[in-house]
């Protein structure tokens, strides 16, 4: 079982990301990153078939989405979007329940082995004490596992979440991506999702497909970050369009907090000098300079010399 983009043209009337390829296995999870309006949801709704193809194809094993109805694809992939709707006055039990519909063809009532297969859901996700809680009552991030939980019923291969973790504090984020990964291990299942906190979802991801430039950038979390040098570099925000940073060879801490440090206090072009940090001081050297700094207040008043 794979998921695999084949030359593919994604968007509207306006093209949003060409010849896109890429192939994700059972088991394996990836993170989907890129700007905002990038094509990220499109991509998703792309995959579920929402949106037709500009060019090529996406199959789910070897089948295109394409040729298979509404139902076929919800057996092969259940999806979290991050703005669903919150039935107010559902339980978490109710709403989990919800992800089996697709296999009654009426108003239904659970057989008992869906049941139980629902309480089992339920009490993976450690939603236990919460399961006859309204959904208007719960935490985000319990609300959050609670549509985890109406995917997992679904009993896909594939679950795709947009933005799971969105809205979410720190302790919450790290549940969610470790229940996703645990579902990947354990269940083999294969989990596409999208985050813009993806410093921390790339530790629990396999894969990267990242969106740039109308491009698919798609490959093994570490290579893609070494691939790319402005996601590892993203902690260095460009707020001062006049600043151009000198070289720095430091350790990334010292090194982030040096190029803020300069930001800050110079809109300037500072490209011809090279800070190095050795240990316990800063030297600084440029053409027809030296000096060695032992603090952050020193470099501030070295440079405003200079300049
Ligand atoms: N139905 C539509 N018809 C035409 N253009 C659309 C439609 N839906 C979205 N777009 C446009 O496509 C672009 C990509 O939108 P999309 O929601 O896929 O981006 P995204 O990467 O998910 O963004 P974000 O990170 O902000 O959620 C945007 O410019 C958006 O305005």
């Amino acid at each position: 079982m794979h998921l695999k983009i084949n030359q593919a043209k994604i968007g509207y009337n306006k093209t949003l990301i060409s010849n896109a390829d890429a192939h994700l296995n059972l088991g394996e999870v990836c993170l989907l990153i890129g700007n905002n309006g990038v094509g990220k949801t499109t991509l998703i709704k792309s995959i579920l078939h929402q949106i037709p193809l500009l060019n090529g194809e996406i199959s789910i094993n070897n089948k295109n989405v394409k040729s298979l109805s509404v139902k076929e694809i919800a057996e092969n992939i259940a999806v979290v979007f991050s703005k669903s709707i919150v039935p107010q006055n559902y339980t978490v039990e109710d709403l989990i329940s919800l992800g089996k519909y697709i296999y009654y063809p009426f108003y239904f009532e659970l057989s008992k082995k869906d049941r139980e297969e629902v309480f089992h859901i339920i009490e993976k996700l450690d939603l236990v004490q919460y399961k006859n809680t309204l959904l208007k009552n719960l935490s985000d991030g319990n609300l959050q596992k609670a549509f985890i939980g109406r995917a997992l019923t679904q009993n896909s291969s594939v679950i795709i979440l947009d933005e799971p973790t969105t809205h979410l504090d720190e302790k919450n984020k790290i549940i969610i991506l470790k229940t996703l990964r645990k579902l990947a291990q354990e269940q083999n299942k294969l989990i596409l999702f999208s985050s813009h906190d993806w410093r921390l979802a790339k530790e629990f991801a396999d894969k990267i497909w990242y969106i740039k430039d109308g491009h698919l950038y798609s490959g093994v979390v570490e290579d893609i970050l070494l691939q790319h040098e402005e996601l590892t570099n993203a902690s260095l925000f460009q707020i001062n369009d006049q600043f151009v940073a000198p070289k720095i060879i430091a350790p990334d801490f010292y090194k982030e907090m040096l190029y803020s440090l300069l930001q800050k206090n110079f809109q300037k072009d500072l490209s011809a000098l090279n800070f190095e940090f050795q240990n316990n001081f800063w030297l600084i050297s440029g053409s027809s300079l030296q000096c060695q700094c032992e603090s952050f207040q020193e470099i501030v008043n070295f440079v405003k010399t200079i300049y």
